[in-house]
């Protein structure tokens, strides 16, 4: 395995806050690492960093060795495919033609075949022809998600990918993510899901206000104390039949250290 996705020291501002602040992230080609963290903590910052498209203000951030702000749009395109957090699309397009947008530098017939290979893949290939507009919210979500498929570029970056889906199908989309880091792509994913990230990731890097608070196997990055501490719950893990399984309730204090007590005490 070779690093593919490196951030060192970065930072990055919105609106005056730091949202990324002295971050070191780095993916191997062959891993599947999650971003987990609470609202606001930077997951989406971190993956549009690596898009390209959230400038660094300090740090350096590089796809496949080189600086990212030394690569053209297309070199880009060819190293990292990028799924959005935002799922909306402006045109009632059929889902074949927007997931062949992620193949823009084949010719139509090939982009069309590498599409429906995508959409097959997510099992959505019976979407193939249905307009876009007409889909229901997590049908969409799996067109976009083809789309990024569809790239075949070497490193995945999907904000959310399972938001919206049914759970089988978020099962069916981890294992595909998971699939195509064990054949040799980098996938960084961020997801709200603690026990599927613990489930499915190789490594799991946890946010907290912009900076990496955890980052490792998933045992030792989401152990209760960091539990506790970056998501405010009184957390411990039960081996499951099928992986890891979170038995979690509130700890009735907000993470950012004030105290709340619970209703009638
Ligand atoms: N366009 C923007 N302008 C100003 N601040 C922004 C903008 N987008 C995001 N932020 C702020 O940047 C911080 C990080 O946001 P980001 O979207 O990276 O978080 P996240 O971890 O992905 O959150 P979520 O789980 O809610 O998707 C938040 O404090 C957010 O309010």
């Amino acid at each position: 395995m070779t690093p593919f996705l490196t951030m060192w020291d970065a930072e990055s501002r919105l609106g005056g806050r730091l949202v990324l602040d002295a971050t070191d992230v780095l993916v191997e080609t062959g891993e599947f690492v999650a971003v987990v963290g609470p609202n606001g903590a930077g997951k989406s910052s971190l993956i549009r960093a690596f898009a390209g498209l959230l400038p660094v203000t300090g740090g350096i951030v590089r796809l496949k060795g080189d600086d990212i702000r030394t690569l053209s749009p297309r070199e880009r395109a060819e190293r990292v495919a990028y799924l959005p957090q935002e799922r909306r699309i402006a045109w009632n397009l059929p889902a074949i033609e927007v997931a062949a947008l992620g193949a823009p530098f084949l010719a139509v017939e090939a982009a069309h075949e590498r599409a429906l290979k995508a959409l097959a893949e997510i099992e959505a290939a019976h979407l193939a022809d249905r307009g876009v507009a007409e889909m229901s919210g997590g049908e969409r979500a799996r067109v976009l998600l083809a789309r990024a498929f569809a790239t075949n570029a070497q490193a995945l970056l999907v904000d959310e990918p399972i938001a919206g889906l049914d759970p089988d199908a978020q099962l069916m989309v981890l294992e595909r993510l998971r699939a195509r880091a064990d054949a040799g792509q980098a996938v960084l994913a961020s997801l709200h899901d603690l026990p599927l990230a613990a489930r499915f990731a190789h490594r799991v890097l946890v946010m907290e206000h912009g900076r990496v608070a955890a980052d490792a196997a998933p045992p030792q990055a989401l152990t209760p104390e960091i539990l506790q501490r970056v998501f405010g719950l009184s957390a411990q893990w039960i081996d499951g039949p099928d992986g890891p399984l979170l038995s979690a309730g509130r700890r009735h204090s907000p993470p950012d250290g004030s105290t709340t007590e619970p209703p009638g005490a």
